[in-house]
């Protein structure tokens, strides 16, 4: 018997909007889904461990990821490299789970050129001034790294119409269980289960 692939689900949008916090909570709840940790080469925030939050790796290391063709994706993004190991992905989705990256929109774009058939969530804040609320109290960033995040967020905001959904996080509790509603749903329109009725409804109209 084939194996069904699991499902490549991606999380974007602007930094602050909340993206870690609500994919924390989905995890939290979700115990199938699996998710890839980033290669990054910026340094560790206060809090963040080697292999939890990220792989963190000096720039000579990561170009030589790159170099190796070991990334699905990457970008750099406030002065970092960023990127999707691809062993990682393809093998976990070749055993059929579902795989959750959490990214910046230039990779997104780019993920969504190697697995069009993959699920792609925008998450927006309420409004820009709650975005930069939420960067400032958050405490983890210098000031001139606020500012460069936040114009990013507008060019970043305009891509929204290249994801298949948008979810405003207003509410922690509210937007995570939108994305779960999206996880699930995209899961049932695919499963096996959902292949039978369909063939089983075309084959009673014959
Ligand atoms: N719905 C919400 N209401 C109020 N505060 C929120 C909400 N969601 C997240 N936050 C807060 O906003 C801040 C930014 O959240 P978080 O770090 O999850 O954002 P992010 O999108 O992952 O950022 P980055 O891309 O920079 O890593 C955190 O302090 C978090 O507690
Ligand atoms: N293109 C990628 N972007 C990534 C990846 N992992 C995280 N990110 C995004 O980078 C920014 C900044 O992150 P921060 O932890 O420094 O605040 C944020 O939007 C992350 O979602 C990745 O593998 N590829």
């Amino acid at each position: 018997m084939i194996k069904e692939k699991g499902i490549l689900f991606v999380l974007s949008g602007p930094s602050g909007v909340g993206k870690g916090t609500v994919r924390k909570a989905l995890f939290e709840q979700d115990t199938a889904l699996r998710y890839s940790i980033s290669m990054t080469t910026r340094n560790p925030r206060e809090g963040e461990t080697d292999g939890i939050d990220y792989f963190f790796k000096t720039r000579d290391e990561f170009e030589k990821l790159v170099s190796e063709g070991e990334l699905i994706e990457y970008a750099e993004y406030a002065n970092n490299y960023y990127g999707t190991p691809k062993t990682y992905v393809q093998q976990t989705l070749d055993e059929g789970k579902d795989v959750f990256l959490e990214i910046e929109v230039n990779g997104a774009l780019q993920v969504r050129e190697n697995f069009p058939e993959g699920v792609f969530v925008f998450l927006i804040p309420p409004s820009l001034e709650e975005l930069k609320d939420r960067i400032v109290n958050r405490g983890t960033e210098t000031e001139d790294k606020i500012k460069a995040r936040l114009e990013a967020a507008r060019d970043e905001i305009d891509m929204m119409d290249k994801y298949d959904y948008v979810v405003v996080n207003d509410n922690i509790e509210h937007a995570v269980k939108k994305v779960q509603s999206i996880v699930v749903s995209e899961h049932c329109k695919r499963t096996r289960v959902a292949k039978q009725y369909k063939q089983a409804l075309e084959d009673d109209e014959k």
